[in-house]
């Protein structure tokens, strides 16, 4: 198995319940959600993407042919003493390609391993933190696990759908685009009202770091 990855770099964990953590992200390419293509956007079951993940083009990216190879550039990112890493699988939809082989590569090199998913695909075992972000219009498949960040609003997957769901941490993100202010206040007002529900601000663009 060979994997197609956009980009790798180190940053802070910007969202969630793992905000402002060290973390090498790792950027699959592909999703099968959206194409990625703006003229596909309308038509796209997940239309409100903030990403760029086709294509093989940026930092660190091309097609890595084996899980160590993979790992080992992960690995060469990290600056900090050994302890504490921790990598981050993204993409587009990283449990396209994320496998047991990638699994125990990473796990060998002493990483933590946190996913950002849609939850539309069934992870390897072993995954220490998965961040489902579940999408209106995809059937959701990962329904228990550690952390449910939805993006907020999307009118036929609002939070009362997943709150009975056995995650251990609620996140609720203000949908970025163009109505981002008033979706933050919604959002604010929301988890006033529903403390279940912890506020998710996307920390890394306010602070213009990727
Ligand atoms: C780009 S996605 C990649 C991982 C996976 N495909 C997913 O959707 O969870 C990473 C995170 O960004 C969130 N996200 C994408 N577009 C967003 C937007 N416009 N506003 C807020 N969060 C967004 C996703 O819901 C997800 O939690
Ligand atoms: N700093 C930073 N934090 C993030 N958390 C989730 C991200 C993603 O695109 O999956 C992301 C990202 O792209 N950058
Ligand atoms: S599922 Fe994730 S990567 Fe795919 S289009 Fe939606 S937000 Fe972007
Ligand atoms: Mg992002």
């Amino acid at each position: 198995m060979s994997y197609a990855v956009k980009e790798i770099f180190l940053t802070l964990q910007g969202e969630g319940a793992h905000a402002g953590r060290a973390s090498v992200f790792c950027r699959f390419a592909g999703c099968n959600l959206w194409t990625g293509r703006e003229q596909d956007r309308a038509a796209a079951v997940c239309q409100f993407c903030d990403t760029d993940f086709v294509g093989m083009d940026g930092t660190l990216g091309g097609r890595y042919t084996t899980a160590d190879a993979l790992a080992d550039t992960i690995a060469a990112q990290w600056v900090g003493p050994n302890d504490n890493r921790y990598v981050v699988l993204t993409g587009g939809e990283p449990l396209l390609q994320v496998n047991d082989e990638l699994v125990t590569a990473l796990h060998r090199r002493g990483f933590e391993i946190g996913v950002e998913t849609n939850g539309t695909v069934a992870p390897p075992a072993g995954i220490d933190w998965i961040c489902v972000s579940p999408k209106a219009g995809a059937d959701l498949v990962i329904r228990a696990g550690h952390e449910l960040k939805l993006v907020y609003p999307q009118a036929t997957a609002m939070p009362e759908r997943f709150e009975a769901l056995a995650f251990e941490r609620f996140s609720l993100q203000p949908m970025d685009g163009p109505d981002a202010i008033s979706n933050t206040a919604q959002a604010v007002d929301y988890c006033l009202k529903h403390p279940q529900w912890r506020l998710s601000v996307q920390t890394h663009k306010t602070l213009g770091i990727r």
